[in-house]
């Protein structure tokens, strides 16, 4: 059976990334994919960018929706202080168990929970069942058209505090225009634009950071 895209991705970190350096395992993944397939990761410019964000917020307890192959988390979990930690969530089975490597190799493991299953059944569980109180830092990348219903559910779930930041990628390229309405619309929201590129292309992009005001 042919191998996945994701899996020549995990293979070629394996080969050419350092085992612990998150790093090496971002460069690694950023050469891969600009160099000899493309693929979804957040990348450097818009890393660059989630970089700023989070050391700005410097969150306890962050959520990732959309771990895809482990770039982000592994991004994000590299900037945590000692005991805070990062829960991501990945619905495709095969994207988890390469993530989970993913993570594993860049030894960020201790920082990084991985839950496996659709946003929507996680987000309500993250109370009881993963002991979250409330979430400092969100990284939106999952499928488009969930931001908005996904923001709206962290709001009905009290998950978020006044000043809860929230950061979604693609919000131009592919788009989320319904969320772009829904969260520059709301009085609970304070937004800030920041133009970018798409991963590995010349094709414009941008990343929204919605605070929230309680
Ligand atoms: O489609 C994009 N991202 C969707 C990402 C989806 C990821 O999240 C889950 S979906 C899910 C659902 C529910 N809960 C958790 C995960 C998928 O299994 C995948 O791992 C995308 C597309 C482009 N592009 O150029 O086409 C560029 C990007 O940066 C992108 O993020
Ligand atoms: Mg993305």
């Amino acid at each position: 059976m042919n191998q996945s895209k994701e899996q020549r991705i995990l293979n070629f970190v394996l080969q050419n990334a350092v085992r612990g350096d998150p790093c090496s395992v971002l460069d690694t993944i950023d050469k891969y994919c600009s160099q000899k397939e493309w693929a979804m990761n957040v990348g450097d410019e818009k890393g660059k960018i989630l970089d700023k964000t989070v050391e700005e917020a410097n969150p306890s307890v962050a959520l990732e929706l959309g771990t895809y192959c482990g770039y982000s988390a592994v991004r994000i979990s590299r900037l945590l202080k000692a005991g805070a930690r990062l829960l991501t969530v990945e619905f495709n089975p095969e994207f988890a168990a390469i993530a989970k490597q993913m993570i594993e190799f860049a030894g960020v493991q201790d920082k990084v929970k991985l839950l496996e299953g659709p946003s929507e059944e996680i987000i309500p569980q993250l109370k009881k069942k993963y002991e979250v109180d409330t979430l400092d830092f969100v990284f939106l990348d999952h499928w488009k058209d969930r931001y908005t219903p996904d923001t709206i559910l962290l709001q009905e779930c009290n998950l978020l505090r006044k000043g809860s930041v929230l950061l979604a990628d693609n919000v131009i390229f592919p788009g989320a225009p319904d969320f772009l309405n829904y969260v520059r619309k709301s009085p609970h929201f304070q937004c800030t634009n920041y133009p970018s590129h798409l991963e590995y292309m010349q094709v414009e992009d941008a990343m929204e950071k919605a605070v929230f005001l309680g």
